[in-house]
């Protein structure tokens, strides 16, 4: 069996140390190059967190790294403005990708689903590869075609750079697909405070917490006469998202077009 040739960019960061590991675990993947903006030149293995045994090169471009390497797949895990640019990049090269970076809004989900299919190359946008978190994302669609008054609370670490997160967008959107747009709470209610109620979308309330010594978090919660139900999912660590890294990785070598959820794989 061929090995699946991948291109990684953001090796230096919380998911980019992972997701070398894994690479490095797992016997049908083998690391090419990476994609790091502060260290062209350099062997990966000279990172820091990176596994020694990694010999691959680095470049500080991913237009550049495409060119100079053959590969089947890029894996970015960088930060918001990045990974549209070089999802953008690796379709417009023809290579499959696999996007955990969020930040992705509806107009970009739309143009790059366009470009995906025009260039007839598979691509994979998970807002989240815990297991956990896709089945709390599911539950929680049939959840509130009974009980339909939802807020969503995020929590986590306070270096993350977009909010809400990708997670809680992909819930409300999972949520709307079977439920009515609906507004809650007082219809006279008023924010004595801007923001007090949090963003909302299709009338789906979501707020976001910030705060060091959390990972990944969010509970979903449904009010009903005399009731609560709270759907709630947490990655305690990193390596919880390695196996959905590996999945989004293997399945993006079968499919064509864009595809936003790993829910959409999953067997
Ligand atoms: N889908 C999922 O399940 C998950 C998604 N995420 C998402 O993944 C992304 C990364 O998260 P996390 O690892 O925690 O973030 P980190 O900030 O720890 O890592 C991001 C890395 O990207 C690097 N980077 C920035 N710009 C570039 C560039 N132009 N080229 C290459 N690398 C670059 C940063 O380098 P430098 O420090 O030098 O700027 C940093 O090392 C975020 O968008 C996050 O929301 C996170 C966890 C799970
Ligand atoms: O930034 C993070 O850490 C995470 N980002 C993703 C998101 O925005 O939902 C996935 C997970 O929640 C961790």
């Amino acid at each position: 069996m061929n090995k699946i040739k991948i291109i990684l960019a953001g090796p230096r960061g919380k998911m980019g140390q992972e997701a070398l590991k894994m690479i490095e675990e797992t016997q049908h993947f083998e690391l090419v190059a990476a994609v790091d903006s502060k260290n062209d030149g350099l062997q990966v293995k000279d990172l820091s967190g990176a596994p020694e045994s990694m010999e691959a090169p680095v470049y500080d471009d991913m237009e550049n790294c495409i060119q100079a390497v053959e590969a089947d797949v890029v894996v970015d895990l960088t930060r918001p403005d990045i990974g549209k640019k070089h999802l953008e990049l690796a379709l417009n090269h023809g290579i499959r990708t696999v996007i955990g970076t969020t930040g992705f809004s509806n107009d970009d989900l739309k143009r790059l689903t366009a470009l995906a299919e025009e260039k007839s190359t598979g691509a994979i946008i998970a807002p989240n590869f815990a297991i956990g978190a896709i089945l709390m994302m599911k539950f929680a669609k049939e959840a509130s075609k009974y009980l339909p008054d939802i807020e969503i609370i995020e929590k986590h670490h306070d270096q993350k750079l977009d909010a809400p997160s990708g997670t809680a967008l992909k819930t409300a959107q999972l949520i709307t697909e079977v439920r009515e747009e609906k507004s809650q709470g007082h219809p006279d209610e008023k924010e004595d405070l801007e923001g007090a109620r949090g963003a909302e979308l299709e009338g789906i309330r979501i707020h976001s917490v910030r705060l060091p010594g959390l990972v990944a978090h969010q509970e979903v919660i449904f009010g009903g006469v005399g009731q609560v139900l709270t759907i709630r999912h947490d990655s305690i660590n990193r390596t919880s998202f390695m196996p959905g890294v590996r999945l989004a990785v293997e399945s993006v070598m079968n499919i064509e077009g864009l595809v936003y959820g790993l829910e959409n794989i999953m067997e």
